[in-house]
C-alpha cells in the first residue's frame, strides 16, 4: 500500500480557502505527508478564486494547520509539504482559466486526483473547464463532496454532468463516515468473527438501533442547512450507508464492486415510507432553546442568519423495515439530531429472548444479549451477556454483565487517522471501496424521496424538542408502541 501511495501525483484541491479544505483536507493531507505516505514529487495545487501570491498560499495552509490540528507542526513534516504546495486562482465558472491549472500539473501522464470541495452546482462547471483545457485523461480522478443533489433528479443531474467526462471507476464520491476506523471495523466484526456471521439475521436479532447524535448545532450554516435538513444532511448519506453495512449480505470480496454490490441491494430492500404509514414510522423534530452540558443554548430559530419561519427538521427518528430474507420482521430504528445531550455514534443490536427460561427462580425473564459498537467517541464494541454471580449458595443467581472491548486500551500505540486521511489516500491510491457510487446515491434519494413527499402530503411539520435532549417526546413514542425503547 505506501508503495503504490507512494507514486508521483497531481492533487487538485478546488475550494482551497473554503471550511472543508482548511479544516479536514490540508490537515489530512500532512498527517499523510507525516507518514510517508506522499511521494517527493508529488504536488499539491490549491485552485480558488482569490489573487494570492504562492507565500501567500503557504501561510494560509501553514494557518490552517496551526489552527485546526490538535498537535503541533514538525518542521521536518512541513519543510516537506510545503514544497509540494502550489496555488493557481481560476474563476471556476470560466473554461477559459483552466490553463492556469495545465501551467501547473505535471505534463507528463501521471494521476491527477480532482478534488472538488466547492458547492456541488458549480462540479459541472469544473468537468468542462477541465476537459477545454485538455486535463482529462484516463489516469485523472474526480472526488465528489456530498450532498450530491437535493433529491433523485438534481443528484441524476449533477451526476450526468460529471458523467459527460468522467467514468465511474474515475468518479470517488466522498461520504466520510466511510473513512472512520469505526466504520471499516464493521466488516472485520461482521465477517471475520464467525460468532457474529453466523448469528446475523432474524432468527436470531430482534432489532437494531442506529443513533447518530451530534451536540452542535448548525455552526453558522444556516444557509446550507435550512435547505438540506437533518434527512439530507446525515440521513440520506451516512445514516444510510451505516445501516447497508450492518444490513448488507457478506459481499463475494473487498473489492469496490462487490461491497458496493451488496449495499446497493440492502437500499434497493427498504420499505417505502408513504403517506399511509409515515407518522407511524417517523419522527420531524426542531431544536428549541436549550442547554447543554450546563451551558445554554440558542434554539434552531434564533441561530445567526435564521428564518423564523422554518419548517426544517434538526432531528430525525425512523423505523426502517428491510423487505428480504435476511431481514423479515426486524426494525432497524435510526435516529439523529443536532443539539443532542452529547456526541454519539452507536449501533447496538438487540438479539431475541431465548426460547425457554430455565432460572426462573433468579430471572423471571431473561434478558437478551446486547452487542453495542461503538463508533464514536470512546470506541469500542461491547457484549452484554448474563453471568452467574460466583458463591456456594443452593441458587443459580445472574447478573447482568459485559464484555467490553475498548479500542483505546486493547490498540494503546495505534492512532487513528482522521476519515479523511483514509478516503484521500485511497483516492490516490485508486481503490474505490469506500467511496459511494452513483446506483447507492440515487437508491438511497429515491427512498428518502418518498419520506418528504409523504411529510408534504401529511402536512407534517417537526416537534420541538429542548436542545440537550434526545429528540421530541414522540421520538420516544416510535420505539414504544412497539413495545421497545431506545437505549
Ligand atoms: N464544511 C464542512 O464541514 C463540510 C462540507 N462538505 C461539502 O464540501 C464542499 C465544500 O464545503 P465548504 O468548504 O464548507 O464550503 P465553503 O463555501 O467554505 O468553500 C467552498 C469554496 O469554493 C469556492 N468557490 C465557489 N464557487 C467558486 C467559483 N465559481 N470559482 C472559484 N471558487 C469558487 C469558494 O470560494 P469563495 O471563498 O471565493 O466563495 C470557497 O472557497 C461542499 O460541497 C459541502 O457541502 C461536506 C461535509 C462537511
Ligand atoms: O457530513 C456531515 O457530518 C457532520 C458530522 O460528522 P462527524 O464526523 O463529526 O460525526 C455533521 O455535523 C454535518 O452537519 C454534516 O454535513
Amino acid at each position: 500500500m505506501v508503495s503504490q501511495a507512494n507514486k508521483p501525483c497531481d492533487l487538485v484541491l478546488f475550494g482551497t480557502k473554503g471550511d472543508l479544505a482548511r479544516r479536514k483536507l490540508l490537515p489530512s493531507l500532512y498527517q499523510l505527508e507525516k507518514a510517508n505516505l506522499l511521494d517527493a514529487n508529488t504536488q499539491i495545487i490549491g485552485v480558488a478564486r482569490h489573487e494570492v501570491t504562492q507565500e501567500e498560499y503557504v501561510a494560509l495552509v501553514h494557518d490552517a494547520l496551526s489552527t485546526f490540528m490538535k498537535e503541533e507542526i514538525d518542521q521536518d513534516t512541513w519543510d516537506r509539504f510545503s514544497a509540494k504546495l502550489n496555488y493557481a486562482k481560476v474563476d471556476m465558472s470560466n473554461p477559459e482559466e483552466y490553463s492556469k491549472i495545465k501551467d501547473l500539473v505535471d505534463q507528463v501522464k501521471r494521476v491527477t486526483v480532482n478534488y472538488f470541495s466547492t458547492p456541488p452546482s458549480i462540479f459541472g462547471a469544473i468537468c468542462e473547464g477541465l476537459n477545454s483545457a485538455g486535463l482529462i485523461n484516463d489516469e485523472t480522478r474526480v472526488v465528489l463532496e456530498k450532498p450530491i443533489g437535493h433529491d433523485l433528479a438534481s443528484s441524476k443531474v449533477i451526476n450526468d454532468q460529471v458523467a459527460k467526462y468522467f467514468a465511474e471507476e474515475q468518479t470517488y464520491r466522498i461520504d466520510h463516515y466511510l473513512g472512520k476506523e469505526t466504520t471499516l471495523n464493521l466488516l472485520a466484526l461482521r465477517f471475520a468473527n464467525s460468532l457474529f456471521a453466523s448469528n446475523w439475521d432474524h432468527n436470531c436479532i430482534d432489532h437494531v438501533q442506529i443513533t447518530v447524535g451530534e451536540e452542535v448545532g448548525i455552526e453558522g450554516r444556516w444557509g446550507y442547512f435550512d435547505d438540506a435538513g437533518q434527512m439530507r444532511d446525515m440521513v440520506q448519506n451516512h445514516l444510510l450507508q451505516i445501516l447497508s453495512l450492518i444490513a448488507m449480505n457478506p459481499p463475494i470480496s473487498l473489492n469496490a464492486s462487490d461491497v458496493r454490490d451488496e449495499k446497493v441491494r440492502v437500499l434497493k430492500c427498504l420499505r417505502p415510507i408513504t403517506k399511509h404509514n409515515v407518522k407511524e414510522k417517523t419522527v420531524r423534530g426542531q431544536y428549541a432553546a436549550g442547554a447543554i452540558k450546563g451551558k445554554p443554548v440558542p434554539g434552531y430559530l434564533e441561530e445567526e442568519g435564521a428564518n423564523t419561519q422554518s419548517n426544517t427538521e434538526t432531528f430525525v427518528g425512523i423505523r426502517v423495515d428491510i423487505d428480504n430474507w435476511r431481514w423479515s420482521g426486524v426494525p432497524f430504528y435510526l435516529r439523529t439530531g443536532k443539539r443532542m445531550p452529547e456526541k454519539l455514534t452507536e449501533i447496538v443490536i438487540h438479539f431475541k429472548n431465548m426460547p425457554h427460561n430455565i432460572f426462573k427462580d433468579s430471572y423471571a425473564t431473561l434478558p437478551a444479549n446486547v452487542l453495542t459498537i461503538r463508533m464514536q467517541p470512546r470506541e469500542g464494541v461491547e457484549v452484554q451477556v448474563l453471568n452467574k454471580v460466583p458463591g456456594l449458595d443452593d441458587h443459580m443467581t445472574l447478573q447482568e454483565t459485559k464484555l467490553d472491548l475498548s479500542f483505546s486500551e486493547t490498540f494503546k500505540e495505534a492512532r487513528i487517522a482522521d476519515a479523511y486521511e483514509r478516503l484521500l489516500l485511497e483516492a490516490l491510491l485508486g481503490n474505490q471501496s469506500l467511496f459511494v457510487r452513483r446506483d447507492e446515491v440515487e437508491g438511497a434519494w429515491k427512498w428518502v424521496d418518498g419520506i418528504f413527499k409523504a411529510w408534504d402530503e401529511t402536512f407534517d411539520k417537526p416537534k420541538p424538542y429542548p436542545a440537550g435532549t434526545w429528540g421530541p417526546e414522540a421520538s420516544a413514542f416510535l420505539m414504544a408502541k412497539d413495545g421497545r425503547e431506545w437505549d
